[in-house]
C-alpha cells in the first residue's frame, strides 16, 4: 500500500499557529449564522459590533442589530455584487451599502439576493463604501461565505460599546458568539493543517474492485473530505490523480446539467485501467458556494447567463475552491507529485502553489450530453479550460 507521510506536514503558505478556541469560535460563529443568530464580531483596533445573515427570516434582522447594538446598520456585500448592482467598478474585496435612513430587511434581502424581487428598484441615496481587509464588514461577509449562506451581512458597531468594557463583555451581556475578524480571514488556511485521516476501509468499486476509501476530517467538525484510492500506488513517486469536487446533483443523481458523473465515474474506470491512483473527492460542492447557491446560481442560468456570471450575480468568484485540503490529503497519503487528471488550467496552478508538483496533465473530456453544451463551452470559453 502506500506510506504514511509524516503527519506534521505543513502546507507552503506560512501561518502562525492558531489556537483551537479561536477556530472553535469561528465554527460555532458560522453555526449561528445559519440559524439565523447574530454573532459578535471584534476588530483588530478592538472594537466590536454585530452580525447577522441576510438569509435570517426568523426575525426582522435589521430590528435585532439596532435594538443589540444601539446603531443604523449596513449592509455588507462582496465587490462582486457591488458591481453587478452598478454601484462600483470591478474589484475585490467586501463593500458596505448604507442608507439615509434605516435599511429595512426586505431592502437588505433584494440588494443582496438577485432572487429576492430581482426586478425591485434600487432605494434613493444608497452610497457604496468599500472597506478593509480586517473590518467587521469583510469578516461578516468572509463567516457568511463560511456558512455557505449568501456571501453578505447586515453589519453594525457596537455604539455603547465605546466607553464600556471589552469586547467579550459586551458580547456575553448580549448572549453573543464573539469572534475576532482575524481568525475569520485566517480560517480556511488553518482548518487544513488539522485535516486528519480518520478511518479507512476496502470497498470494491464495480470496474475498480482493489479500491479503498479513507476519510479526512478537519477538527472544526466541518465535512470530511475523501481519498478514493485504487489499486497500490507507490508513496513517492508520481501519481495518478483526480481532484474531483463534490457534486450532488451530477454524482448521485445524474444531473445532466454538468459533466460531474461522467467524470467521477470516469476518472475511476481510467484510474484502474492504468493500474493505481487517486480519486480526491473534494466537500466543495458547486466550485465551493454550496449546494444551496448552486441551485440559485441555476435559477439564474435559466434565465439565461452562464454558470460564471451566475455565481458572479450571486456575488461569488466564479470559482471559490481552495486547493490546500487537496494537497494536504495528498502529503498525508505519500504523494508530493501527480499525474494529474483535468482540463482546468487554475486547477495545475494552484495545486503547484500548494507545494504538489504536477509532472503531467492527463486531459479528462467526456462528449456533451444534450444538455450540458452550454456548461462545457462557458468552460472553454471563460474558465480557459483545455478541450
Ligand atoms: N457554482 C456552480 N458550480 C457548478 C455548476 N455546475 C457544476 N458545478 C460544480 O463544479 C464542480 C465540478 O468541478 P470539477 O469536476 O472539479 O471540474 P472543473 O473545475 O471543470 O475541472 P476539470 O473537470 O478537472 O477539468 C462541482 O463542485 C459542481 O458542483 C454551476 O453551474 N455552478
Ligand atoms: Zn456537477
Amino acid at each position: 500500500m502506500y506510506a504514511d507521510a509524516p503527519s506534521d506536514s505543513a502546507p507552503p503558505e506560512a501561518v502562525l499557529p492558531m489556537d483551537e478556541a479561536a477556530m472553535r469560535a469561528v465554527d460555532r460563529a458560522t453555526a449561528a449564522l445559519r440559524r439565523g443568530e447574530a454573532v459578535a464580531i471584534e476588530t483588530a483596533d478592538g472594537s466590536v459590533g454585530a452580525a447577522v445573515s441576510v438569509e435570517s427570516v426568523a426575525i426582522d434582522a435589521v430590528q435585532r442589530l439596532v435594538q443589540l447594538t444601539g446603531a443604523a446598520p449596513v449592509l455588507a456585500v462582496t465587490r462582486r455584487r457591488a458591481t453587478v448592482l452598478k454601484l462600483m467598478g470591478e474589484g475585490t474585496g467586501v463593500v458596505a451599502l448604507s442608507l439615509p435612513r434605516c435599511l429595512t430587511a426586505d431592502e437588505a434581502h433584494a440588494l443582496a439576493d438577485p432572487e429576492h424581487r430581482p426586478d425591485g428598484a434600487m432605494p434613493d441615496g444608497l452610497t457604496a463604501t468599500a472597506m478593509d481587509p480586517g473590518s467587521r464588514e469583510t469578516a461578516a461577509v468572509d463567516l457568511a461565505r463560511l456558512a455557505r449562506l449568501l456571501p453578505a451581512a447586515i453589519v453594525a458597531p457596537a455604539a455603547e460599546h465605546t466607553d464600556t468594557g471589552s469586547a467579550a463583555e459586551w458580547a456575553a451581556k448580549h448572549d453573543l458568539l464573539l469572534v475576532r475578524a482575524r481568525d475569520i480571514a485566517d480560517y480556511r488556511v488553518h482548518v487544513v493543517r488539522t485535516l486528519r485521516r480518520v478511518a479507512e476501509a476496502r470497498v470494491p468499486l464495480s470496474g475498480a474492485e482493489n479500491t479503498s476509501i479513507a476519510a479526512f476530517r478537519p477538527i472544526d467538525g466541518g465535512p470530511e473530505h475523501l481519498a478514493i484510492i485504487v489499486g497500490n500506488p507507490v508513496a513517492g513517486e508520481p501519481v495518478l490523480a483526480r481532484l474531483h469536487s463534490e457534486c450532488f446533483t451530477g454524482d448521485l443523481l445524474g444531473s445532466l446539467r454538468c459533466d460531474c458523473g461522467q467524470q467521477l465515474r470516469g476518472a475511476i474506470a481510467e484510474i484502474a485501467r492504468q493500474g493505481s491512483g487517486v480519486l480526491l473527492y473534494l466537500a466543495q460542492e458547486g466550485r465551493g458556494i454550496g449546494l444551496v447557491n448552486k441551485l440559485r446560481a441555476y435559477r439564474i442560468q435559466d434565465r439565461g447567463f452562464d454558470t460564471v456570471d451566475a455565481n458572479e450575480i450571486l456575488g461569488f468568484e466564479a470559482d471559490e475552491r481552495v486547493y490546500l485540503p487537496a494537497a494536504e490529503m495528498l502529503r498525508q497519503l505519500g504523494f508530493t507529485a501527480v499525474r494529474l487528471m483535468t482540463n482546468n488550467p487554475e486547477k495545475l496552478r494552484q495545486l503547484a502553489r500548494c507545494g504538489i508538483e504536477v509532472v503531467e496533465r492527463v486531459p479528462h473530456i467526456f462528449p456533451s450530453n444534450g444538455h450540458n453544451e452550454g456548461y462545457l463551452r462557458t468552460k472553454a470559453e471563460r474558465s480557459g479550460h483545455m478541450f
